[in-house]
């Protein structure tokens, strides 16, 4: 053994011995938490509802930290950092103190912690050394060092400088083998990725970025930091996460409970309306017009036209007198019903008051003597009850759900022209469907704007929300006696007890209530694969978050989705009035360079906006291109898919291989590679790829559906047909590898790619 293997090895042990101390903290931590919500479980089922309600929401809290230290287990420390003027310190997971208070451990979103972070040599930033441990479960395996002020370590002896990396942690996470989900980054977070997670809470910060420049990793580590540094202020309002697919959505749900955080609402947009599924699909053409903003005007013209003064009178016999709906009359209730601007249905109240009254008066003129209030109130409920007024009055104000509406749109060409005389004949005539086709995605944020301009349908539930008003005061008043009583102030406010009291289940969270309900406004929303959204999607979006708080990232040269956007302030500045900052990230961490650079070529051939990056690495053999018999694509496809997955694969089980084609293709595709995996002897991979199982080691996709994901290899299959579904889908599809991107093609070659 050499002396400087000797050092390293003293380090390694004197590190492992910091990382007992601190996993032992962690475990007496769980320890007493199981313990304390034992006791709180064992108390059973017995005393007063009150009593009950008080013993699950401890109960919940306690269940809530228990997630959270059980959360951190891997990689509990990853860094130290050792300082010029101060004691070093130790960077992981979540903060960690001893009985004394004295800090073991800094939380990496903690301001002492973002030296760790931000210091470079050129802008120590006090920082001496920054230390990268490198961990297996709870075995430190390995240091990688890097001296930011190499005098202050000189003077200090010099001890640990055989221990220096040029790699760093970051090569090794960039070399892992990818396993279908996505991991933090919390260890190798870059300098510039930094800045935009510990940007200010307010306003729109949008973060433009090319692929694999570690956008939805500074996303999700952002929602992670926000939760932490603002906690008073978004735990109760809580955030929301909004992705492109369900399948995104799966790739990248580890990753903020791997940072302790379970509080974040994530969807798409085709899921922001409660109870509702839009599982139907529609030509590009038809969702690119119902994501333009003149639809907001469709929408509201739609239901004008429901509020409506007949051309003629309406007599009605009611008990042996006569009375009249009058066009005069009509239009005056509407006009008053109106004039407070109320949604509709909640408007419609009013106005069928107001229609009652005047019909009253004509009854009891009829009368021919006085009456007094009691029995002018049994007229008014006969007019209500009779069912020809009813008729009456819906005609001149039809109460109407969203769905009634837009179906009615869709499905009644003379109500769409109605409401709709700004758009072309065509393009009407594309929006017409069947009343019960299935809802599509682009018909959510016409659903949900509708759902604004209608609002509730009936009293009842006005009833129910003052009741829940008044009860929730009487509960919060109530938690705050019982946080007088067991001093648990500091972990947990009034309000938020009281929300865990009431009435539909202890267990339901912020995040579990905030997407139940439509009208949710959060803390602060995060979207990423932004410039997919249309203007329609972001009017929806905005209408979550008031205060404006959004962390928007994307990239506008990626865009594929046909109400999407090839500028960001095209697609933002409508909506947020020009009050957006801009923040990019610049370095490529997951594409080798060759593959980086062909798909820069490409996408500039066809005129994309491409963000200028730099690639972290490169790799030998990472691009390769060979031309094929059109007769044999789909074999030699499959044949490429069985030898990337050997050459991959590891023996933990990591390692994926992803075969992307147009649309069209993919499903003989996804036939061949299974049966070329079966007949390899990788029966249960095959069985996997052919029913699409998302965590199959090959995975057969559209470029599209691979959106936000990445794979170790990638064989891209006829990248012309690709091409013409989208400009963005191409440069999607080639920039997905970790390692290396395989074109096989029949067809030419796009401009910026040849063979060899
Ligand atoms: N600082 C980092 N340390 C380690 N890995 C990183 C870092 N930054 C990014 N990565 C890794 O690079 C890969 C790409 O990151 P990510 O998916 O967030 O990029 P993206 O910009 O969202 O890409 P795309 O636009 O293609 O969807 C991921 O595997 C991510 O974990």
């Amino acid at each position: 053994m050499t002396g400087s293997e000797d050092a390293l090895t003293q380090q390694v042990r004197h590190e492992q011995r910091t990382v007992d101390v601190l996993y032992a903290r962690l475990d007496a931590l769980r320890a007493h938490t199981r313990d304390r919500l034992a006791r709180v479980r064992r108390e059973g089922p017995s005393g007063s509802p009150q009593n009950r309600s008080e013993r699950d929401a401890f109960a919940t809290l306690h269940e809530d930290r228990l997630r959270q230290l059980e959360a951190v287990e891997d990689r509990l420390a990853f860094g130290r950092l050792d300082l010029r003027e101060a004691p070093h310190r130790y960077i992981g997971r979540l903060g960690l103190t001893d009985d004394d208070q004295t800090q073991l451990l800094v939380d990496w979103r903690a301001p002492a912690a973002q030296a760790f972070y931000r210091a470079t040599a050129a802008r120590p930033d006090g920082v001496v050394r920054r230390r990268h441990l490198v961990t297996r479960g709870r075995e430190v395996t390995g240091l990688e060092d890097e001296v930011l002020d190499l005098d202050a370590l000189e003077a200090e002896g010099g001890a640990g400088l055989s221990t220096l990396s040029g790699e760093g942690a970051l090569v090794a996470a960039l070399a892992a083998g990818r396993t279908g989900r996505m991991n933090d980054i919390v260890a190798t977070i870059q300098a510039e990725q930094d800045a935009i997670i510990r940007s200010e809470l307010a306003g729109a910060l949008v973060v433009q970025g090319g692929p694999g420049t570690g956008k939805t990793a500074v996303a999700l580590h952002r929602a992670a930091y926000l939760l932490y540094a603002h906690r008073r202020t978004l735990e109760r309002s809580g955030v929301l996460l909004v992705g492109p697919s369900r399948t995104f959505l799966r790739y990248i749900d580890q990753v903020l409970p791997s940072l302790g955080e379970t509080g974040v609402v994530t969807t798409t947009v085709a899921e922001l309306l409660p109870g509702l599924v839009a599982t139907g699909t529609e030509d590009d053409a038809v969702a690119a017009l119902k994501g333009r903003v003149v639809m907001a005007e469709v929408v509201a013209r739609a239901v004008r036209a429901r509020q409506r003064v007949p051309q003629e009178s309406t007599t009605i016999r009611v008990e042996g007198r006569t009375v009249v709906v009058r066009p005069g009359d009509v239009a005056a209730a509407i006009a008053r019903a109106r004039r407070n601007h109320r949604p509709h249905n909640e408007a419609r109240v009013t106005f069928v008051r107001d229609m009652l009254a005047r019909l009253a008066d004509q009854y009891v003129a009829q009368l021919g003597q006085k009456v007094d209030p009691e029995d002018r109130a049994e007229v008014v409920e006969e007019l209500r009850t009779t069912r020809e007024v009813r008729i009456a009055l819906n005609l001149a104000w039809m109460p109407l759900t969203p769905q009634g509406l837009v179906a009615d749109l869709w499905s009644r060409p003379w109500r769409l022209e109605q409401a709709a005389p700004m758009l072309t004949a065509r393009d009407r005539a594309l929006l017409r469907r069947d009343a019960d086709a299935p809802w599509t995605p682009a018909d959510v944020p016409l659903l949900d704007e509708a759902a604004e301009l209608l609002g509730e349908d009936d009293q009842a539930q006005r009833a129910q929300a003052r009741a829940d008003a008044e009860r929730r005061a009487a509960e919060v008043a109530y938690a705050r006696q019982v946080l007088a009583q067991t001093g648990a102030g500091g972990m947990v406010s009034a309000e938020m007890l009281a929300d865990r009291f009431t009435a539909g289940g202890p267990a339901l969270t912020t995040a579990e209530r905030a997407a139940a309900d439509r009208s949710w406004t959060y803390g602060h929303v995060v979207v990423d694969e932004a410039q997919e959204l249309s203007a329609m999607a972001w009017r929806v979006l905005l209408r979550r978050v008031p205060t404006r708080s959004l962390t928007i990232v994307g990239d506008v040269a990626q865009t594929s989705a046909p109400g999407g956007a090839r500028r960001w302030a095209t697609a933002l500045d409508p909506v947020l009035r020009g009050s957006w900052r801009l923040a990019e990230l610049t370095v490529n961490y997951r594409t080798p360079a060759a593959v980086t650079e062909a798909a820069r070529r490409v996408a500039v051939a066809q005129g994309l906006p491409v963000s200028p990056q730099t690639a972290a690495r490169d790799l030998p053999d990472a691009l390769r291109v060979a031309r094929v018999p059109a007769g044999d694509l789909t074999d030699r496809a499959a044949d490429a898919a069985v030898a990337g997955l050997a050459e991959v694969r590891d023996a933990a089980g990591a390692g994926r291989v992803a075969v992307l084609a147009a649309a069209p293709a993919v499903a003989a595709l996804r036939a061949g590679v299974a049966a070329a995996l079966v007949a390899a002897g990788r029966d249960d991979e095959g069985r996997r790829t052919a029913v699409a199982d998302p965590d199959a080691a090959v995975v057969v996709l559209g470029a599209r559906e691979a959106k936000g994901l990445e794979f170790d290899l990638v064989v891209l299959v006829e990248p012309t047909e690709v091409l013409a579904e989208g400009a963005g889908d191409l440069y999607v599809a080639m920039t997905r590898p970790t390692r290396a991107l395989q074109v096989l093609h029949a067809r030419g070659l796009p401009p910026g790619l040849t063979d060899g």
